[in-house]
């Protein structure tokens, strides 16, 4: 299903998942999209791997984590949580140097915690890693030791970047 995007998120640039900066990172851009889903794409590269031909399972967890994590500034875009729990499902090897796509929403938004789920498809469109997460709402200046010059949040627009994205269906 083909969904409209009706924005980018910021990007960090020392973080791993979408550090605009971190060349050993994923460089990872989000988007919300149309349905309420926050969708991600990356590349992983073989410094990435685990067994050679496929990526680590910490960097699959790591994107998804960051996806579901993101997906509560779809609706609050001031709420900033750490992750408290992850569970993931390795369905099948993910490999580098292919685009990827994971896609994350929020199933639970209480005061103090907030929970989602998410995917991370292939280009053929099967579904290799799902997971699903919980996150305890924080201030930022509780998280994060952030002087707004190394460490900025800033919105990186790209003229690549899509205006829609097309979501296959689970397989
Ligand atoms: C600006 C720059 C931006 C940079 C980029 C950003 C990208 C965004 C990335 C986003 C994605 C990436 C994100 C990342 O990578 S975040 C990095 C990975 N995660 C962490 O570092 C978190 C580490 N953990 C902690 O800091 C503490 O444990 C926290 C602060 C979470 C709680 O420690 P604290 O000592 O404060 O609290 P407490 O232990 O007394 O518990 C307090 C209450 O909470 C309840 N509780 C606790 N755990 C759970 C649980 N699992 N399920 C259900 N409930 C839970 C507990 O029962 C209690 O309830 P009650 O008894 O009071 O009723």
């Amino acid at each position: 299903m083909k969904l409209k995007i009706l924005k980018k998120q910021n990007n960090a640039r020392r973080c791993f998942v979408c550090g605009v900066d971190n060349n050993e990172g994923l460089k990872t851009e989000f988007y919300e999209l149309e349905d309420g889903t926050l969708a991600a794409t990356a590349v992983a590269h073989p410094f990435h791997q685990s067994y050679p031909g496929r990526v680590h399972g910490g960097v699959s967890t790591a994107l998804l984590d960051e996806t579901i994590g993101r997906a509560i500034n779809i609706t609050e875009p001031e709420t900033w949580g750490v992750t408290v729990e992850i569970t993931t499902r390795f369905k099948k090897p993910v490999p580098y140097d292919v685009p990827l796509l994971v896609i994350g929403r929020i199933t639970e938004n209480r005061s103090r915690l907030f929970s989602g789920e998410g995917r991370l498809i292939l280009p053929d469109g099967t579904t290799a890693v799902t997971a699903s997460a919980r996150y305890m709402k924080l201030k930022l200046t509780d998280i994060a030791e952030f002087d707004g010059t190394v460490d900025t949040w800033e919105l990186f627009p790209r003229e690549g970047d899509p205006a829609a994205l097309d979501l296959p269906d689970e397989k």
